[in-house]
């Protein structure tokens, strides 16, 4: 199964409950290769739900719509199908990648099990560390040897090295200090274009989200309350909680 037209993530009519409780709710959501749609809101409106559900991934969620991600109906496609695009050609990028990394396994052994894993070679591992600005020492070291913005640049260089077409990123930068933060949106933005990479990202930060995204999408309780060109929307908001979100700034 291709993708086609470009178009990696396709999403219509999406609604995802639990316990009867709709707690995201998302009409239309397209990612196109080289394109980065980000997904705004306050805490609890349905970011992080609405991004796991693309990747099959809310478990005891009752989710209905039509997703596909990568060419592969996710809400009705076997586990095998849904395995094989999860971590490789679609993979998700977390707030605290050490977090999800063994304490005491090497990068390096971790890359190697993931590639063999997705029957991959390892030679677009030194490509997928350069795209990232990492060193090849980084290997030799465990997850807690390392700073917070070089496991995020090691976890979007797995992606790579894995093939990914798109990176599904929640709150990919706000555990990092702004300097840090800085360096990691630099590296997705320089992949998107030299790669073709296409980017879902889930943030509460609008300033990060006006660097990156071409479109966004507003979230309030669930529910798409704005979307649009990300410059657009950021600029003329038309709804109330987008002014409400812009004027928090700081
Ligand atoms: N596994 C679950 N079981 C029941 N309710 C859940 C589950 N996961 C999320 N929810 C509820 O769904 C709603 C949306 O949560 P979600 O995590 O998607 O919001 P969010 O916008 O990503 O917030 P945050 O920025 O805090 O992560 C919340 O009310 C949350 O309590």
């Amino acid at each position: 199964m291709s993708t086609q037209g470009g178009q990696v993530i396709s999403v219509r009519d999406l609604k995802v409950c639990y316990g009867g409780r709709v707690v995201a709710d998302v009409p239309e959501l397209d990612v196109g290769a080289g394109e980065c749609v980000a997904i705004v809101g306050e805490s609890g409106s349905g970011k992080s739900t609405t991004l796991l559900s693309l990747l099959g991934l809310t478990e005891n969620a009752e989710i209905s719509g039509h997703v596909r991600v990568c060419g592969v109906d996710v809400l009705t496609a076997p586990q095998k199908a849904l395995r094989a695009i999860r971590g490789a050609r679609a993979a998700l990028v977390m707030q605290s990648p050490q977090a999800a990394l063994s304490p005491a396994t090497r990068l390096g052994t971790l890359l190697r099990r993931a590639l063999k894993l997705h029957g991959r070679q390892g030679n677009d591992v030194d490509a997928a560390l350069e795209a990232v600005m990492l060193d090849r020492e980084i290997l030799r070291r465990y997850p807690h040897e390392v700073s917070g913005g070089q496991a995020q640049r090691f976890a979007i260089a797995l992606a790579i090295a894995l093939g990914a077409e798109v990176i599904l990123a929640d709150e990919p930068t706000s555990a990092l200090d702004v300097t840090v933060q800085a360096e990691v949106v630099g590296v997705l933005r320089r992949l998107r274009t030299e790669r073709d990479l296409a980017l879902l990202l889930v943030s509460h930060d609008l300033a990060l989200v006006s660097t990156i995204a071409d479109r966004v999408l507003v979230m309030k309780d669930g529910a798409v309350v704005e979307s649009g060109p990300a410059a657009e929307v950021l600029a003329r908001p038309s709804h109330p909680y987008t002014r409400e979100l812009l004027e928090a700034l700081p």
